[in-house]
Order: C-alpha cells, then structure tokens, then sequence
C-alpha cells in the first residue's frame, strides 16, 4: 500500500494550561471493534453467505483521541508549513511556522504503510485562535476539538478506555522530558503513575 508522509503536532496552550487534541471517527477502528463483537460476520468465505451483525455498535466505538496531524500532499509547503495548516483547519489556531519545534521523526505504520510521520510542538494562546477549526467538512472530515488540563494528563494517557494514538502517549512524555521541567513549579504535572 503506498501512502502520503504525515505530520502531527503536540499542542499545548499556555493560557489555559492544557492539551488541544482531535477527536474523530476512524472507519478502520470501528471495523476491528465491530469484529471483536461479531466474529461470524467476518469469518465467511464467501461473501454472499455474509450475514448482518448481531451486535450492532454504536459510532462512538470507532472515535479516538488523537494528535492534530494530517498528510503532505502539497509539495509546494515545507512540513512545518503543512503543520500549520492542519492546525488552524483542525484546531482553529493560527501559528506562525517559526513557533513550531520539530520534535523528532519516526514510522507511523511499519506492518502495512512504512510512511513516515514528523512531530512538532507547538505552544499556542487563547489569542491565537482564529477560527473553529474542525477539519474540513468538504473534505468529509469531522473533528471534535478537545482539551486535556496538563494535570489529567497522564491519567488519561493510560486509561485505556480512552482510544488513542500512541503519538498521544509518546507527546505526553516528551513534554513531561523537555517542558514541564521548565514550568513554574505550581503548575507541574502529575507524575506518570507506575504501572502495577
Ligand atoms: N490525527 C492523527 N493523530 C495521531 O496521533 C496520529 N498518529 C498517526 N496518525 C496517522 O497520520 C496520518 C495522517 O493523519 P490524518 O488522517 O489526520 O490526515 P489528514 O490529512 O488530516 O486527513 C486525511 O484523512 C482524513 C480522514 O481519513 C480525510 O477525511 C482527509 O480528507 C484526508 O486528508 C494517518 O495515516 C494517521 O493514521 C495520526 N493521525
Ligand atoms: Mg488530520
């Protein structure tokens, strides 16, 4: 399968102290819990014997929280460019390029797609926000801009009743590596809690 490079972007905004994520529907997420719950349905040989499933889900199975990211489909912008594209069509912020710290690069999806994500970071305001954001509908996209307050942070990074990336888990742990030491001490986040 041959896919686009993507870029996601770990968000913070300052004034309020928190995370800014993407909720969205995933196709490919609701499909695996739709099987979880209906085995059968997917183990036919034959499609024509394909029966309806049993156990049907609600969409909110296939919604996670993810990181502001999106594809480079435009050659004509950089990747920090592309970054500041997706959040202000995303998130509603308006970032200037040079705000953005590349924070590393890795490999989104080894077992099928081998294309290659890059991270940013980036510190917003209240005052930066120039728009709703919510992806763009024309584009079918439809996205639920949420706030994570930096202290729930890493509750929520390991209850794993909450889907999501683990470009979400990873960010959470470079912040608490490389910003959160140079917060002001009232406002540090929790310590992550150790795994039993
Ligand atoms: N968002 C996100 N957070 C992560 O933490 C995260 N971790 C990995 N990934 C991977 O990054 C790639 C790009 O992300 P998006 O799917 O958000 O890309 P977009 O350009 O915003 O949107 C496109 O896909 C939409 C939905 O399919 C359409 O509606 C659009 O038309 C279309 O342009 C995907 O391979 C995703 O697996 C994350 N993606
Ligand atoms: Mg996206």
């Amino acid at each position: 399968m041959r896919t686009h490079d993507s870029v996601s972007i770990l968000i913070f905004n300052i004034t309020r102290q928190c995370f800014v994520l993407v909720k969205q529907f995933r196709p490919a997420v609701y499909m695996c819990e739709l099987e979880r719950h209906n085995p059968e349905v997917f183990q036919v040989k034959d499609m024509n014997d394909c029966c309806y499933p049993r156990d049907l889900l609600p969409a909110s199975v296939g919604v996670t929280y993810e990181l502001c990211a999106g594809i480079v489909d435009n050659p004509e912008l950089s990747l920090a460019e592309t970054a500041c594209k997706e959040i202000l069509e995303e998130c509603g912020y308006n970032v200037p390029v040079a705000n953005l710290r590349k924070i590393s690069s890795y490999r989104s999806g080894v077992g099928v797609t081998g294309s290659k994500q890059t991270l940013f970071y980036a510190e917003v305001k209240d005052s930066m926000k120039t728009d709703i954001g919510g992806g763009k509908a024309e584009e079918g996209e439809l996205i639920e801009v949420v706030e994570i307050p930096l202290e729930d942070a890493f509750n929520f990074s390991f209850d794993e009743n909450l889907p999501k990336t683990m470009g979400v888990m990873f960010g959470f742990m470079w912040f608490q590596n490389n910003v959160a030491p140079l917060l002001p001490q009232k406002i540090k986040t929790n310590k992550i809690t150790p795994i039993p």
